[in-house]
């Protein structure tokens, strides 16, 4: 069985779909599960989604080694520890100390990683890391609310995060070959290198990058190596396609938006253009989260009856100019919390009142979200865009989820998510609930 460490939420539903494409029956937990659950029979991969991306490093630590001891108590031979595909952390971490804090339990001389994913438009070449073509550096994370990228190379982001050797596998390596890379990799072995962040372009550089590495007891990156990796992977029972009613005929939805992302702030465009009913998350007018979410709930309660305006969006989402307005008034790291929470709390009031299909907008805002709403362990059902499934939780309430990370789906993906046009009203919530 393959063990997959996600630092993120959405990053976990990412990588849990690609295991799933790639013919592996996979289970996705939110939070490390309790020693009493077993994950399902014929299971052949099991995905633990930590909310440790932007926490503090010791605590991003810790939480990675206890999910680590629970993988390898389930019988995990084989770890992968998946981060985002825009590399994002700072220079205090947290990408260095748990590469560190799980090569080191597991004993690995050499981690081949890449955050190479090609369906999501990331590639790597020379260590450098490019989104849609362009560095890095000059896309739209530059402007990151927690971790802007300000520098596109891979090696020179990492040796500031750990204090253990870093190399480069470089792409006509990589185009040479498994015996090429197995070689290569042997070589940095001996050369003391600890970290190999492998060049790739494509899906078969990453499948050459996965059949090397399909032994390793620990390799990482983002979806597309996991990808590349499960076919080599032998446990599981085949494509195990997660038989379900669609998803888009569960009634009545709303949307959840904290990132902002580019791609989220056009879709929230997207969603005013066809005069959906939006609520704007501000922390400044109001900093207590409950009050702030109360607010939010009571603007729902009041939704016109009639109204055939569309599921709800609730959003803090802001480009880049006003949210250094908002990060210089509160901090960075209290207004995430403030907002964090009251999203989580104006998730748990929704469903409350019985909505039914939640979609979320980024990795920290869909980990206060489930967290919220008592979600804990889940299964991957069809993408309704690459990299974001519907999640149909096993714990909490019976509900369809969407988590999509800041970055991912198209322009009209959130309207087209949450729609057809559905009656707001309390009268069409009602009769939208299921039991
Ligand atoms: N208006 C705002 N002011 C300050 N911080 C905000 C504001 N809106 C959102 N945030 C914070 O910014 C962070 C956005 O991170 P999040 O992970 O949710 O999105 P993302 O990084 O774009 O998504 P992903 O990680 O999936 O790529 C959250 O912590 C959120 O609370
Ligand atoms: O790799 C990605 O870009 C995503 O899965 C992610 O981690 C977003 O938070």
């Amino acid at each position: 069985m393959l063990g997959v460490i996600a630092d993120d939420v959405t990053g976990a539903s990412d990588v849990a779909l690609s295991l799933r494409e790639g013919g592996l029956r996979t289970v996705l937990y939110f939070g490390v599960p309790g020693p009493d659950v077993t994950p399902p029979d014929g299971c052949g991969a099991v995905v633990i989604a930590l909310k440790s991306r932007m926490a503090a490093p010791e605590r991003a630590v810790a939480s990675s080694l206890e999910a680590l001891r629970r993988l390898r108590a389930h019988g995990a031979r084989r770890v992968y520890f998946k981060f985002c595909s825009t590399f994002d952390s700072t220079a205090d971490g947290n990408l260095g100390p748990v590469l560190d804090a799980l090569a080191d339990a597991l004993d690995v001389p050499v981690v081949l990683l890449t955050p190479s994913s090609p369906r999501h438009g990331r590639t790597q070449y020379e260590g450098h890391l490019f989104v849609n073509g362009v560095p890095l550096a000059e896309s739209p994370m530059r402007h990151h609310p927690v971790t802007p990228m300000t520098d596109s190379s891979l090696p020179r982001l990492l040796r500031a995060q750990t204090q253990r050797p870093v190399g480069l596998l470089r792409w006509d390596t990589v185009r040479a070959g498994a015996a090429a890379v197995r070689a290569a990799v042997d070589e940095a072995a001996t050369r003391g290198v600890r970290y190999l962040l492998a060049d790739a372009l494509d899906d078969g550089d990453l499948r050459t990058l996965g059949s090397v590495a399909a032994d390793a007891p620990l390799t990482a990156g983002a979806a597309g190596l996991a990808e590349g990796l499960a076919p080599a992977v032998p446990a599981g029972g085949g494509a195990a396609a997660y038989e379900e009613a669609d998803p888009s005929a569960v009634h009545p939805a709303a949307v959840l938006c904290g990132s902002c992302s580019a791609r989220t702030l056009e879709q929230l465009d997207a969603l005013r253009a066809a005069d959906r009913p939006t609520y704007r998350l501000d922390p400044v007018a109001e900093p207590d989260p409950a009050v702030l979410a109360e607010r939010a709930l009571a603007w729902y309660d009041a939704l016109p009856t009639g109204s055939s305006r569309g599921a709800p969006a609730f959003h803090s989402s802001v480009p880049p100019h006003e949210l250094r307005a908002i990060q210089r008034h509160l901090g960075a790291e209290r207004a995430a919390a403030v907002l964090e929470e009251a999203t989580g709390r104006v998730a748990a009031g929704l469903v409350a009142r019985g909505v039914r299909r939640v979609i979320a907008a980024g990795g920290e805002t869909s980990g206060a979200v489930v967290a919220a709403l008592g979600v804990t362990g889940a299964l991957v059902g069809r993408a309704a865009a690459p990299g974001v499934p519907w999640i149909h939780p096993t714990s909490g309430p019976r509900i369809a989820l969407l988590l999509k990370s800041g970055n991912f789906g198209g322009p009209d993906f959130l309207a087209t998510a949450s729609g057809p046009p559905q009656d707001p009203s309390p009268h069409g919530r009602r009769q939208g609930a299921r039991p």
